[in-house]
């Protein structure tokens, strides 16, 4: 079920150019400055924008060509609001019914089933909203957009109201909802942690336009771009669990350019982990130390170089085919006379890495 789509919108000072695609599932980040166009853009994708002039395909259905545009109650979509929006009069089980009146589906059991349980609602079901924390109305707001089964769930920065304690409970139904739909999901944030932990792709948006799209993981490691810029820029890297050494509690991870090792042994053998390392969090020797506490260290190449700020250096290393960022000072740069093609070793202290 991909998406082909296109808006062009006029607002004055602020205009909407942008053509883009989104893969048949998982989650796209729309990341971008605030005032960028995310919410017009989803907005223009639901048919909330009566300006917005382009078009729009879902799988093989049209939502929008020319003049031809499919009211926002006939489009197959969940909209997710930066406030969860629910009924207050409603309980939890109604607000999630409601939503499939809306779209004159079957209020099919089983649909309502798998939302509570994919979201944790179970618990929940009787209460009204106002007896529920904001990162569980949220959850609630999520499951009635899902209840419809709809072919394309719209998320518009659905942490952004919730303080730090909250956005760590949700998170993780979030991670299931990504592991377990089948359908695209664009996800708007400013929030570059969520977007590490979350998407699969990106969209960046800067002043209505897109600057870059394509796979995360690529696009946090292009050191042309202002994300690897940023003090918290890491690398993702894809890794599978490959086993635990419980005597020191520590645990394995593989990936394509060897194995590391990270303390602590949450995850099951052979599942999937998505591991973040800081740029800052990784040096560069040329030689492989010995006598040293560092538990990760891999035999690398410099790939490309960049400024970053006047005393600084971007590197990107490749450890085989996977990029792995790593900033340090100009000075030892120059000191270890880095170039591109260069051998050189990455360490990584296990206690940095962050899943
Ligand atoms: N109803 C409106 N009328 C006129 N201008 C608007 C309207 N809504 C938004 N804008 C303007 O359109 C531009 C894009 O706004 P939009 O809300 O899409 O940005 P955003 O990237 O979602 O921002 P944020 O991250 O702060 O939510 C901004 O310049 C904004 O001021």
């Amino acid at each position: 079920m991909s998406v082909t789509a296109g808006f062009f919108l006029n607002r004055g000072a602020f205009s909407l150019d942008v053509e883009f695609e989104l893969p048949g599932r998982g989650v796209t980040a729309l990341f971008g400055p605030s005032g960028c166009g995310k919410t017009t853009l989803l907005r223009a994708m639901a048919g909330l924008e009566p300006e917005a002039r382009g078009y729009l395909k879902v799988g093989d259905v049209v939502w929008q060509d020319g003049h031809y545009c499919l009211p926002t109650h006939r489009r197959s979509l969940g909209y997710v609001f930066q406030e969860p929006s629910l009924f207050d009069h409603l309980n939890v089980r109604r607000n999630i019914a409601y939503g499939q009146r809306r779209m004159a589906r079957e209020a099919t059991g089983s649909s309502m089933d798998r939302v509570v349980d994919l979201l944790g609602l179970e618990s929940l079901l009787e209460r009204k909203p106002q007896q529920l924390s904001g990162g569980e109305q949220q959850r609630v707001a999520i499951a009635r957009a899902l209840a419809v089964n709809p072919d394309l769930l719209l998320l518009d920065e659905p942490l952004a109201a919730l303080d730090e304690a909250r956005k760590a409970e949700i998170l993780p139904w979030l991670e299931s909802l990504h592991r377990e739909l089948s359908i695209p999901v664009l996800y708007v944030s400013h929030a570059r942690d969520e977007v590490a932990r979350l998407a699969d792709h990106l969209l960046l948006l800067e002043a209505g336009q897109l600057s870059a799209a394509g796979p995360v993981n690529e696009l946090f490691a292009r050191l042309d771009l202002p994300l690897a810029h940023r003090p918290d820029t890491e690398t993702i890297i894809q890794t599978r669990v490959a086993g635990h050494d419980p005597d020191y509690e520590l645990s394995w991870l593989d990936f394509s350019g060897g194995r590391f090792i990270l303390a602590g042994n949450q995850l099951p053998a052979g599942s999937p982990a998505r591991l973040q390392v800081k740029a800052n969090d990784v040096s560069i020797t040329l030689d492989r130390q010995q006598g040293t506490s560092i538990l990760n260290i891999f035999p690398a190449v410099v790939d490309e170089m960049a400024a970053d700020g006047r005393a600084r250096v971007m590197v990107r290393l490749k450890l085989r085919d996977q990029p792995l960022l790593c900033r340090i000072t100009r000075k030892s740069a120059a000191e270890l006379n880095l170039m591109p093609g260069k051998a050189v070793f990455a360490q990584i202290k296990s206690v940095a890495l962050l899943l």
